[in-house]
């Protein structure tokens, strides 16, 4: 059983390793780079190239709303302009993104960094930031479309989530389910790089209010390989 939170001296959560090369890091980021965190991604998701809602091939609706920096994904793919928004060129990928990532990365794997693909010297150019507002969800999926195998970094902000992390193989079980809370980092690399996972539901009103923030945001950090 695990800490139930909510008392006013909460246990701090621990370094969690789920499956090899899957890595969570409780309360990484501090309040204060929350907040800036939070205000980048209200920047962010203005037009041009702003947040928006992604339909599927099949016609489907994802019930989060995405934008994108450094390269545009569209399912399924990436391009240099929102091809199934407004057209306009995708935002740059903010360097600073790109350090913080590259922090995580280090402070993830340690000693162990050698030893998983692409975090030496890991260069993201790519961020998807996903809102998730109360009652949605996103449905078990594999990061492909990247053309390396760099790790993927995720930052989580705001509400806490039922993060599912699941096997390389098949969309069923065997999987581990996370809370991401805010602050949280995920880093997924080596051996967990292109593990099924999703979001099973949010749990509204979990966020520290003085976020100013409704719901939840996810932001993944990775590197494209597209040159
Ligand atoms: O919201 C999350 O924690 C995961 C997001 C995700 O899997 C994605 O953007 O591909
Ligand atoms: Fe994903």
């Amino acid at each position: 059983m695990g800490n139930v939170d909510g008392g006013l001296f909460p246990l701090p959560r621990e370094r969690a390793d789920p499956v090899p090369g899957a890595v969570h890091l409780p309360d990484w980021l501090s309040p204060a780079e929350q907040r800036a965190l939070v205000e980048a991604c209200r920047e962010w998701s203005r037009p041009p190239a702003g947040m928006r809602t992604v339909t599927l091939p099949r016609g489907g609706v994802m019930s989060v709303r995405m934008v994108c920096l450094g390269w545009y994904w569209y399912p399924y793919g990436y391009a240099r302009t929102a091809v199934d928004g407004d057209g306009a060129p995708v935002k740059p990928f903010p360097p600073e993104l790109g350090e913080l990532a590259q922090r995580a990365v280090a402070d993830a794997y340690g000693s162990g960094l050698q030893e998983i693909t692409g975090a030496p010297g890991y260069a993201p150019d790519v961020a998807v930031v996903n809102h998730y507002a109360h009652g949605t969800k996103m449905g078990m999926h594999r990061d492909r479309d990247e053309r390396i195998d760099a790790p993927v970094v995720s930052l989580s902000l705001g509400d806490t989530c039922v993060f599912r992390l699941g096997n390389t193989e098949t969309r069923t079980r065997p999987w581990t389910d996370l809370e991401l809370r805010s602050g949280d980092l995920l880093v997924f690399g080596g051996p967990a790089r292109f593990a099924y996972h999703g979001v099973m539901r949010t749990l509204p009103g979990t966020a520290d209010p003085a976020l100013g923030l409704e719901g939840r945001l996810n932001i993944t950090v990775r590197e494209s390989g597209f040159g």
